[in-house]
């Protein structure tokens, strides 16, 4: 898998790439992913990257994963989550957002990491490097993470060039509009407009309790009812707009700061951030009243469980036990809201 590395030609294909494509893109007026072009780029240059991806989001974000990537192991990205843990935090993406040195590291077929141990038996990559991208306020954070199959590459070229390519990425990227296209796209359900489950970790850190004393949060698991019906009877199409227009409903009854998300295929998740259980509860029959009423294209009712999130215990297990307390709704008849308060009076379900 080694090829001979020619450090000055491999310098000048990638700089000569760059510029020329950076010219490009500000040619085409922002239309082309400035992102994903620039990651092809850097990828076609060179026969040594194996792959290149990036990510935008918080500094203190539990998970990262790539939103955008090319190369030819460009399948060992699309299912790459690096969760935060005490292995991860040593690793080249979490050490970079806590502002360590940049370094390169070695991946092995035995590493801890189990994904490495793929990226190296299967994709034949041998070092990784992760660099910081940056918005001008520094509020935004991003990771430029590049794969190679080419040992001592990094040492070899030079850190400072993959450095500079940071920066310049980071200048092209921070004056295009495409990069808010593109993280609205990456938190959001494309068919509801509602967030996905990309969107948790950020929302997890708002609804975070450290203490009995911090303000209540609460969670509420809503599921339609007879959903299968709707597609059996009306056919798929109808379904869709039933979830669409279900999501709307409910998005117009949340206030600004609530949170909806999709869970799942008919589930959706809803966040109520410092809310006490009475309002909580309320802002449930709100929703189930809303869904009810309506009559476009055809009438459904939702089951809503109610949970709330408890100090130091993550926001899906107030999640699970939210869809325990749907559960119980189901079995009341559905269209009717039940919380982690009516669980507890009957056996759990596992
Ligand atoms: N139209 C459409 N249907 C979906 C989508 N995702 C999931 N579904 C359907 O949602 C239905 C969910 O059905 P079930 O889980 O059996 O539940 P249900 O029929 O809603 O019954 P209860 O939950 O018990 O009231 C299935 O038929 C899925 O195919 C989607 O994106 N669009």
């Amino acid at each position: 898998m080694s090829r001979t590395l020619d450090v000055s030609a491999e310098r000048s294909a990638i700089a000569e790439a760059i510029i020329s494509s950076a010219a490009d893109l500000i040619q085409s007026g922002g239309e082309l992913s400035v992102v994903a072009a620039f990651c092809e780029t850097l990828c076609q240059a060179s026969e040594h990257i194996l792959l290149a991806w990036t990510w935008f989001g918080h500094p203190d974000s539990l998970l990262v994963f790539p939103q955008v990537y090319a190369g030819v192991a460009h399948n060992f990205a699309k299912d790459l989550k690096v969760v935060r843990t005490p292995l991860t935090e040593q690793g080249p993406a979490f050490s970079v957002l806590r502002g360590q040195q940049i370094k390169s590291f070695v991946i092995e077929a035995d590493s801890p990491f189990p994904p490495w141990r793929e990226a190296a038996t299967v994709y034949g990559i041998v070092n990784s490097l992760a660099v910081p991208l940056s918005s001008p306020d520094g509020k935004e954070v991003g990771l430029f993470v590049v794969y190679t199959g080419t040992p001592h590459y990094f040492e070899d070229m030079d850190v400072g060039l993959f450095k500079a390519l940071g920066k310049l990425f980071s200048s092209v990227m921070s004056s295009s509009a495409e990069v808010k296209t593109l993280k609205t796209t990456v938190f959001t359900d494309s068919l509801t407009g509602a967030m996905n489950r990309h969107a948790m970790p950020g929302i997890e850190r708002r609804m975070e309790r450290q203490s009995d004393n911090d303000p209540t949060s609460f969670v509420m698991l809503i599921d339609i009812d007879h959903f299968k019906h709707v597609n059996d009877t009306y056919g798929h199409a109808v379904g869709d707009v039933v979830l669409q227009k279900t999501a709307q409903l409910m998005r117009n009854t949340l206030r600004k700061d609530d949170d909806l998300i999709r869970w799942g295929g008919e589930e959706f998740v809803v966040c109520l951030a410092h809310t006490s259980r009475e309002k909580a509860m309320i802002v449930a029959e709100k929703l189930r009243v809303a869904v009810e009423a309506n009559r476009e294209p055809l009438s459904v009712t939702i089951s809503v469980g109610v949970a709330a999130v408890m100090p130091h215990r993550p926001l899906t297990e107030s999640i699970m036990e939210a869809d325990r307390a749907v559960y119980l709704a189901k079995h009341s008849g559905r269209n009717c809201i039940r919380n982690d308060l009516d669980t507890q009076q009957v056996p759990k379900q596992d």
